[in-house]
């Protein structure tokens, strides 16, 4: 762990960076120091691995007080990602990820394999390893930048701002890159931003500064939208942040039907079975299962032909099908993903999928509703303790009261996944 103890910055001219700043920061996650332009981030960064030397106060790193480490030792032992990457311009890629192995002795050989395992690690392709800096998109070098850090397998990672100098798609995914390199990693992350999303994207812990380099609120994001310290924080944190929370809801355990599915063969007995007195749709899937779209039931049921009485098979075409959206993985999506595709949806009715794409069921706006109220009021979304009499594990009665229709028809798969792991790496 790694400690800030009532820790202040006064610069040579006199600014107060940081002001009395206490902060613990667990091991083996991410912390991400959010607040505006000037709050003190970057020098409270700095201090701990002593490119700032702090006025007042001490960081510890396990216990030990960081002033009494020798500075190139505790550098190397602690990865740094900065804005625009920081990459040596003369050297190619494989060698600028090389820089600490070799600094610590590595030959070359064992240093340039060991940068090319972490070239794919972090996405890249082997092809550019020989290429330089300026022969690489944005978005490239950052990875490059994390692949560096990552080279000497330290146990910190200290990231400025990692992010902050590309467009915003390249953004999301070297942030899901990033989410995914921890999961299987477990660094201790300490990571800088002024964007609120992306602390709270990333985050398992949020230190909201403000300026003068005073902590505001130190809490996981879920507390940090569901209760703000204070005016700025919640200010800080932007109007839509009951929506945003919902990102931290599992939609494992909401209620989703079968019954209104059926595949583009139905006869009319089965499309009259499955059709739900509210709701004047049915969900079309292909023989695998996989959605195709809605069709209104009188539509699909084959039509009899006026001119010799013969009943034909002529069910709606695809073509005349409404378009299903995007659906969202029962288990792995949250329920912010849910009540996205609900209000997207042509019918108002969410179509959850398993992790192959298979339909598992669909379910309306106000069994979302029901279960974002359950999860406000602690009952959370969370499917109950696995029984071993059940035979189905995705039994979806878990999730409290049955609000909408019981689920039927095929018997979904149980999605994949630990329905208690944190929603995070999902969003
Ligand atoms: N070397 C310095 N000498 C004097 N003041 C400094 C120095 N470096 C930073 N400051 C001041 O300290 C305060 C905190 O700066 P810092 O860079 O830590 O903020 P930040 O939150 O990282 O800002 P940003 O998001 O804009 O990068 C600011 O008022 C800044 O002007």
């Amino acid at each position: 762990m790694i400690r800030i103890e009532s820790v202040t910055k006064r610069y040579a001219d006199g600014t107060v960076a940081v002001d009395d700043l206490t902060l613990d920061i667990p091991d083996g996650s991410i912390t991400v120091l959010v607040g505006p332009s000037g709050c003190g981030k970057t020098t409270t960064l700095r201090m701990i691995n002593r490119m700032i030397e702090p006025s007042g106060g001490r960081i510890l790193l396990d216990g030990q007080d960081l002033a009494q480490q020798p500075v190139t030792a505790l550098r190397r032992s602690m990865g740094y990602v900065i804005q625009n990457a920081g990459l040596f311009q003369h050297r190619t890629i494989v060698d600028n990820i090389a820089t600490v192995p070799r600094m610590l002795g590595w030959d070359r050989g064992r240093a340039r394999e060991r940068a090319r395992e972490l070239m794919d690690r972090v996405g890249l392709d082997a092809t550019l390893a020989k290429r330089y800096p300026y022969q690489l998109s944005g978005g490239q070098q950052q990875r490059v930048g994390v692949a560096r850090a990552l080279a000497a397998d330290p146990p910190v990672l200290l990231m400025d701002e990692p992010f902050s100098a590309v467009d915003p798609i390249v953004r999301k995914g070297l942030q899901a890159e990033l989410l995914r390199i921890q999961s299987e990693l477990g660094k201790t992350i300490v990571f800088v931003t002024h964007d609120i999303d992306e602390a709270i994207k990333l985050g398992n812990m949020i230190a909201v500064m403000r300026t003068g380099g005073h902590l505001a609120q130190y809490a996981p994001p879920d507390e940090l939208l569901s209760a703000p310290a204070d005016a700025f924080v919640e200010d800080f944190l932007g109007t839509d942040r009951g929506i945003r929370r919902l990102s931290f809801f599992t939609s494992a355990g909401l209620d989703v039907t079968a019954t209104p599915i059926v595949t583009a063969d139905a006869d009319a007995a089965q499309i009259a079975e499955r059709t739900l007195p509210e709701l004047p749709y049915l969900l079309v899937t292909d023989a695998d299962g996989k959605p195709l779209g809605w069709a209104k039931a009188e539509d699909l049921a084959p039509r009899t032909d006026a001119g010799d009485g013969a009943s034909t098979e002529d069910g709606a075409s695809t073509a005349d099908l409404l378009p299903h959206g995007r659906p969202f993985v029962l288990g792995q999506d949250s329920l912010r993903d849910a009540l996205d595709c609900a209000v997207l949806s042509p019918t108002g009715w969410a179509v959850a999928v398993d992790g192959t794409g298979k339909v598992v069921g669909v379910t309306s706006q106000e069994t979302i509703a029901t279960a974002i109220r359950g999860a406000h009021a602690g009952r959370a979304t969370k499917p109950a303790e696995p029984d071993a009499d059940a035979p189905d594990a995705a039994d979806t009665s878990a999730a409290g009261p049955a609000q909408a229709p019981a689920t039927d028809g095929p018997a979904p798969d149980a999605p994949d996944g630990d329905a208690d792991a944190p929603v995070k790496a999902a969003r």
